[in-house]
């Protein structure tokens, strides 16, 4: 696995090329009902291997970003106006959203969108859509991911948990065998201690199986801890990225996103500085 040069964390789009297994997101733009335009030229890379954090207030475009990726912008009305998107030198910007599961990228939806009458076990079997793999195997290998889910096997998903719905709706994703896996708001919802739990696990199938993350988040300060690298963004554009150590301890982004002010109330993100260094560059 190759590790993308470390930037300074205000610096502007690396010009490298993709590198075998990465997801690039090229000068993408989107719009929905032919007049909302929602993404303003966004190109991001989730490098093979790595976790990736997309960062960002309510409205910034996030979840639109999954969306665009993961071929869901159709039944919301929404298309790519501009760019393209593709993973492991495929076009994924033309597929729909089956075709883009069959290529390796699997999204888990905001909100969990568990299969509340169904068991803990069918909604994980569920995940098995394409066959691969054995699934009595794969079962046994999220339970160990997700130690929770065995002794919740036969509960109704509906009854569970908020964070046991977030594992069990990871877990499905897994089944399909992902080479990269979507994340829209795991923390949503849940408290702090389920929240790393679940970062932990995350983490934990990355190092294990090597799997490319796309974690989008409000909570920048976990994301931020367990990725390698991020991207913030800001009404539709990316303002700023980098290695997600270098993010973290960015002053703009520790008074914004981090909670951490000296002495004031938090500005808008367009107030502070690097936002401005970064427009000079676009
Ligand atoms: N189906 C849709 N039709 C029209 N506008 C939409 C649709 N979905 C999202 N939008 C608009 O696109 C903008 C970006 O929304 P998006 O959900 O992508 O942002 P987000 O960064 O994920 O925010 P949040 O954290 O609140 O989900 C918002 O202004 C939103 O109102």
């Amino acid at each position: 696995m190759t590790l993308s040069t470390p930037q300074p964390a205000n610096a502007p789009p690396p010009q490298t090329s993709a590198s075998h297994g990465d997801l690039t997101v090229n000068n993408v733009e989107v719009v929905y009902h032919d007049i909302i335009q929602v993404l303003r030229g966004v190109s991001l890379t989730v490098r093979a291997g790595q976790v990736t954090s997309l960062l960002g207030t309510n409205g910034a475009g996030k979840t639109t970003t999954l969306r665009a990726i993961s071929g869901l912008l159709k039944p919301e009305n929404g298309k790519i106006r501009e760019g393209t998107i593709s993973f492991d030198g495929k076009t994924l910007s033309a597929l729909n959203g089956t075709d883009v599961v069959k290529s390796g990228v699997v999204q888990v939806p905001e909100g969990r969108r568990v299969f509340k009458h169904l068991s803990v076990e069918e909604n994980l079997r569920a995940g098995a859509i394409l066959g691969r793999g054995n699934w009595h195997a794969d079962l046994e290998r999220i339970y160990t991911y997700f130690p929770k889910l065995p002794t919740l096997r036969h509960k109704q998903a509906g009854y569970t948990s908020g964070g046991e719905q977030q594992m069990i709706a990871i877990g499905r994703a897994l089944m399909a065998h992902p080479k990269v896996l979507l994340l829209d708001e795991p923390s949503l919802g849940l408290a702090p201690l389920l929240v790393a739990e679940i970062f932990d696990n995350v983490r934990r199938i990355n190092r294990e199986e090597g799997l490319s993350v796309l974690v989008v988040e409000q909570n920048a300060n976990i994301a931020l801890r367990n990725s390698d690298y991020g991207y913030v963004m800001e009404n539709g554009r990316i303002v700023m990225e980098g290695l997600s150590a270098q993010l973290a301890s960015n002053p703009d982004v520790k008074e914004f996103y981090l909670g951490v002010t000296e002495g004031g109330a938090r500005k808008s993100f367009k107030d502070v500085k690097s936002y401005k260094r970064r427009k000079r560059w676009m």
